[in-house]
């Protein structure tokens, strides 16, 4: 299998960098875990509020995308994202404007989040929610920048994982499902792995700023060699949860996704110490994320 390089510097395309900066396949974060969690809900019902799911989904993209922006925001303040060419304070040159682009985001994203606990009269889901933005901010914005210390991925899996999948699925019952919560540890440390893979190439500047990701701290060969164990992990559980029957047998229909998985493994073992050959590997974790997690809903949907 080959792999395309993907490295971003100001010679690029103007349009090039505004791909990179806006990070479309990056949305399968806000996707998964909101399809799997509905898909959990659905198995378990027989009934879909299709309303809710695609109102609760829009305002996950939104949420997502507040994130996203306001992550450029926060490390245009550190000095980490001097040599990133596809940030879009840098792109813009208007950190202001960035700001607030990223806080209507937000604002549109809580309104579906509160339409939905509207309809339910409940506010449980907002309580969930603003817990995620909670952690989305103390991720990277001052004075916490817990990403600066290396507890990303951590945050990483409480929010995408246990809190957005058991948001999921209460829209759907406004209830809580043990089975649920076993599928959002693997949506969750999916989602962790993608973090995990993007901290790669940027060890240099991660190093000059003071950011101690897992990568800087473990060094690129270990964390290399954590991969194989932490994809292993997935689909080991996966299989014994369906053993258990906790999860339907179809969900084993996720095992399809394993060659993303090897892909992965055997690109980042190559080479974890150059950076713009490892650069690209967060995009095969997103890869292995899509799939994974679409087939692990669709095996419960069956
Ligand atoms: C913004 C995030 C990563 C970017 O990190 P980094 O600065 O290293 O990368 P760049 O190279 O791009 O600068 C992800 C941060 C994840 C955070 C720990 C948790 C976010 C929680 C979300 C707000 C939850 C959304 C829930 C939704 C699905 C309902
Ligand atoms: O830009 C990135 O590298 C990431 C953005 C993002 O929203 C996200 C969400 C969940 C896990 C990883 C990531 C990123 O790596």
């Amino acid at each position: 299998m080959t792999t395309k390089l993907i490295t971003y510097s100001n010679s690029q395309p103007k349009s090039k960098l505004w791909m990179a900066a806006i990070k479309p396949p990056m949305y399968s974060v806000a996707i998964i875990p909101i399809w799997v969690g509905t898909a959990v809900a659905v198995a378990q019902t027989k009934n879909l509020n299709a309303g809710v799911f695609s109102t609760f989904l829009t305002a996950a993209i939104c949420i997502v995308a507040w994130s996203n922006i306001s992550n450029d925001v926060f490390d245009s303040e550190t000095g980490i994202d001097k040599n990133k060419a596809h940030s879009l304070v840098n792109l813009t040159g208007n950190k202001r404007l960035i700001f607030w682009i990223g806080n209507l985001f937000l604002i549109l994203g809580l309104l579906g989040i509160l339409a939905i606990a509207w309809w339910q009269r409940d506010l449980t889901i907002i309580g969930i929610i603003l817990a995620c933005c909670a952690i989305g901010y103390a991720y990277q914005g001052p004075p916490f920048r817990l990403g600066y210390h290396g507890l990303g991925e951590i945050l990483c899996f409480v929010a995408y994982g246990p809190l957005a999948v058991s948001a999921a699925y209460y829209s759907q019952t406004q209830s809580w499902s043990t089975t649920n919560l076993a599928a959002s540890i693997i949506v969750g440390t999916v989602t962790s792995l993608i973090l995990f893979c993007s901290h790669f190439h940027q060890i240099k500047d991660d190093l000059a700023a003071g950011k101690r990701s897992p990568i800087v701290r473990l060094g690129t060969a270990l964390s290399a060699n954590l991969l194989p164990w932490i994809c292993g992990s997935i689909y080991t559980l996966t299989s014994l949860l369906t053993v258990l029957n906790i999860f339907p047998t179809w969900t084993l229909l996720s095992w399809l996704s394993l060659p993303f998985a090897i892909k992965l493994c055997r690109h980042v073992l190559q080479y974890h110490d150059q950076p713009e050959k490892v650069s690209n590997c967060k995009f095969i974790a997103v890869g292995l994320h899509f799939v994974c997690g679409l087939l692990l809903g669709l095996g419960f949907m069956l």
